[in-house]
């Protein structure tokens, strides 16, 4: 049975995490993103316009998959589209023979301009896989029966690196017992329900923060609108127009933000809410966490889960999540 580990390096910010892969013969940094479930990657079918100081995945080592296709767009508006390969793919030394690798033939300028990022690895349900005519598995989905145990886990730091495993459970990385809540996977994200919450030391939580996605490719914490609100009315922040969201003050002093998760507490540092100089120099600071609006559930994105080990667990046949304090 196979497992294995790979390193979660950060960009600036925390903004993302890239992690490397041998898809063929070539070896790219991808984002691995438990809010999609596609594979796809800059490749020598991507403009040479769009593609400028990005690794490619080279599809001669593949087989293509023919008059297949996919396109995918993304919360941000973002998004590609492409051509599918089936590859060898490893990851950590866990391997899947045959991969279904999308080769993008058309990329938006946000991933052209980020060039740390040569694609991303999905890691949500394979429901929502965009190939056509027949949807594939996530890399996750293909390994699945040879892991050790059904499962992968989390653990992204602050401004260093992190990791992902995939089929064991690395017990050194947390502290204390792990909390398991259900998942409701209908909507082919890992969806949870978050409890209560507070700001800073005052441990009364109250309200309720709902129904939301644990998605290791946002950056941010979005949360509902009256949350944000009551947040940063304690942190001394404000909704700034101009930034499109809320910010704060960056010196140090931002609240720590408390959630309720299967009745265990979990503590976000005010640091990781102090998110980063609205411009550089700057003593504002844009936000970790954002209202929700428009979005119509939480994203539990970087900002939380870089205080936590994630466990993505469907070895109980249920799919449920595992949240331990790192
Ligand atoms: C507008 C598109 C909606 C959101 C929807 N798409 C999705 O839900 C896709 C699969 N997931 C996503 O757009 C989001 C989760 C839902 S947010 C509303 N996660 C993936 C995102 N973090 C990937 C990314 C990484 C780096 C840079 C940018 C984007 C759809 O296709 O209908």
């Amino acid at each position: 049975a196979q497992s294995g580990t790979v390193a979660a390096d950060p960009q600036q910010y925390d903004q993302a995490y890239l992690s490397p892969v041998t898809i063929g013969n070539s070896q790219l940094m991808l984002d691995f993103d438990t809010g999609s479930a596609d594979l796809w990657a800059f490749s020598n079918e991507t403009p040479a316009s769009e593609s400028v100081g990005h690794a490619k995945y080279d599809s001669s080592t593949g087989t293509e998959l023919q008059g297949y296709s996919w396109s995918i767009t993304y919360g941000d508006q973002s998004g590609a589209a492409g051509n599918v390969y089936a590859d060898k793919v490893v990851v950590g030394g866990v391997t899947a023979t045959k991969q279904a690798v999308e080769a993008a033939t058309s990329i938006s300028t946000s991933f052209s301009d980020n060039t740390d990022s040569d694609g991303l690895l999905g890691l949500a349900f394979s429901s929502i896989n965009t190939v056509t005519p027949k949807q594939q598995t996530t890399f996750f989905d293909t390994v699945k029966p040879t892991l050790a145990k059904a499962l992968f886990t989390c653990d992204l730091k602050q401004g260093n690196a992190g990791s992902y495993t995939f089929g064991y459970i690395d017990t050194s990385k947390y502290t204390g017992s792990v909390t398991y809540v259900p998942v409701d996977d209908s909507q082919g994200f890992w969806s949870f329900t978050a409890g209560g919450y507070s700001v800073g030391s005052d441990n009364a939580t109250s309200g309720s923060v709902g129904v939301s996605i644990a998605d290791t490719g946002t950056s941010l914490l979005y949360l509902p609108a009256a949350v944000a609100k009551a947040y940063y009315a304690k942190a001394g922040g404000k909704f700034d127009n101009q930034q499109g969201g809320y910010t704060l003050p960056c010196n140090g002093n931002a609240p720590d933000f408390n959630v309720a998760i299967g009745g265990k507490t979990f503590v976000v540092p005010g640091s990781y809410i102090a998110y980063a100089p609205i411009t550089s120099g700057s003593q504002t600071c844009f936000g970790g966490i954002q209202a929700n609006t428009g979005i119509g559930f939480n994203i539990f994105g970087d900002v939380f889960l870089k205080a936590v080990y994630a466990i993505f667990d469907v070895s109980q046949g249920a799919p449920r999540l595992g949240f331990a304090a790192q």
